[in-house]
């Protein structure tokens, strides 16, 4: 075969910078240096800090030492800080973190929507250790050498860093990885395991293992013993089902504000749970909800805010994407024997002319509520704005599409009332926050 040249890319060796100045902390909890070179973004640094990094990329760079400290810099307590990917901002002063938070939206806001609201409340906050309910382990089994790492994933990588305490998961959780690390090496179907997760639901805390084909009855019986013994309900999930390993588990549920909602242990689940319930009330509270009231819910998941406005009498259309969620959704509707309409729908497509979407919220007094992922909801919020309800409250965990949405309400004649950090998710860079739109 004919020999072709091929010019080798050029090798730029990174030179460390040194005594540089860190002017800001992004949306992502890094570190910002302007360089000659433009700027870079640095995990583990702090404004007002000075100093040494190393380029990584185009953009990032590794903190290599710091010559000056923040005063609002503390000791990471994690052992896991260095290595792990999770809780990437514990090395700031929790109110710091919140002040951050609360920061990070006000520049989003102004910078997509030219929007401030017109008032900003302290953010909502609770237990910043211990709170986190839910939890995917990353597990890998070298066969050669029978054994097991199970952990997180580190930052930016796919290795594993084995844990054996985390600070952030409820206590319940946390208890269960040593005798879990004990426990999986013994079983066959550790071959097959593709991942573990940790659930604190009610009535006992969920440990939720995928694999590829059903247990030996060896496995089983390994399980079941484990199962008594650390009071935990066992879940096995396929490519096709999620089922419990005793029949008597399979009823599962969270507490939201004055009511116990079934959920499967797949379903969305907020972080937090004391936050989840605080900002629950808080939504009711900016809707003013009264019994005569028509309200449309935007990505209701299993009715985490469905149930409690229908328990002040109002009449709700939780509109939903996963047919599951909106399953369990209509079952506490009617547990509850509230007056809920539980739709499943694309809202991201466009919406029907007839039924949920079309008729009945042409009415001038309709209060809307909405909860979207991280992608917020480019079309949804046209579609409510054209329906001109006279408030609207937005939860959002992701403050880059909250402002781009929230122009579009701007410019449909709403006003930005309310605003408030909500720390769902404390020790980390994420962001949960509520605002209040009310037409002019
Ligand atoms: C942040 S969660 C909020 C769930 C619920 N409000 C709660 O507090 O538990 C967002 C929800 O939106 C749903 N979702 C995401 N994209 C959707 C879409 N395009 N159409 C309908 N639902 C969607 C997800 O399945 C998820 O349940």
């Amino acid at each position: 075969m004919a020999q072709i040249y091929k010019p080798q890319p050029r090798q730029v060796k990174a030179e460390a910078l040194k005594q540089q100045l860190v002017v800001g902390l992004d949306h992502q909890g890094r570190g910002v240096v302007r360089t000659p070179k433009g700027a870079r973004f640095v995990g583990g640094a702090l404004p007002g800090e000075v100093i040494s990094l190393m380029p990584r990329g185009k953009y990032e760079a590794e903190l290599i030492d710091i010559t000056e400290a923040s005063s609002e810099r503390v000791m990471p307590p994690c052992a896991y800080y260095a290595s792990c990917g999770g809780c990437d901002l514990q090395h700031l002063e929790l109110h710091a973190q919140r002040r951050h938070k609360q920061q990070v939206v006000e520049q989003m806001l102004q910078k997509f929507a030219q929007l401030s609201p017109e008032q900003w409340l302290e953010p909502l906050t609770d237990n910043a250790w211990n709170y986190r309910r839910r939890a995917r382990l990353a597990v890998h089994y070298d066969r050669k050498r029978q054994q097991l790492k199970l952990g997180f994933r580190a930052a930016k990588s796919k290795q594993i860093v084995a844990i054996n305490d985390c600070l952030t998961l409820t206590k319940s959780l946390n208890d269960l990885l040593k005798p879990l690390r004990t426990l999986l090496p013994k079983l066959s179907l550790v071959r097959q395991l593709g991942h573990v997760e940790l659930i604190d639901l009610n009535p006992k805390p969920i440990v939720l293992l995928r694999v590829e084909t059903a247990p030996v009855e060896a496995d089983t019986q390994a399980l079941q013993l484990f199962a008594e013994q650390y009071s935990v309900a066992i879940w096995l999930a396929t490519e096709h089902s999620v089922k419990p390993l005793n029949a008597h588990d399979a009823t599962v549920s969270y507490q939201t504000l004055g009511a116990a909602l079934h959920c499967k242990p797949n379903d969305f689940l907020q972080t937090h749970q004391q936050l989840s319930e605080k900002m629950v009330a808080q939504a009711l509270s900016w809707l003013a909800i009264e019994p005569q009231d028509t309200i449309l819910e935007l990505y209701a998941g299993s009715g985490n805010f469905t149930i409690p406005m229908a328990l002040q009498g109002a009449q709700v259309t939780a509109v939903e994407g996963v047919h599951s969620m909106v399953e369990q959704l209509a079952e506490n509707a009617k547990r509850y024997a509230v007056k809920v309409n539980a739709v499943c729908a694309n809202l991201e497509q466009p919406w029907p002319q007839q039924g949920w979407a079309g008729s009945k919220f042409d009415q001038p007094f309709t209060k809307v509520l909405l909860d979207p992922a991280r992608a917020g909801a480019p079309h949804a919020i046209g579609e409510v704005a054209k329906r001109q309800p006279q408030r609207i409250v937005y939860v959002s965990c992701a403050p880059d599409t909250l402002a781009r949405d929230a122009n579009v309400l701007k410019q449909n004649g709403y006003q930005l009332k309310r605003a408030q950090v909500i720390d769902m998710f404390p020790q980390t860079h994420h962001i949960e926050v509520i605002t209040l739109f009310e037409r002019e």
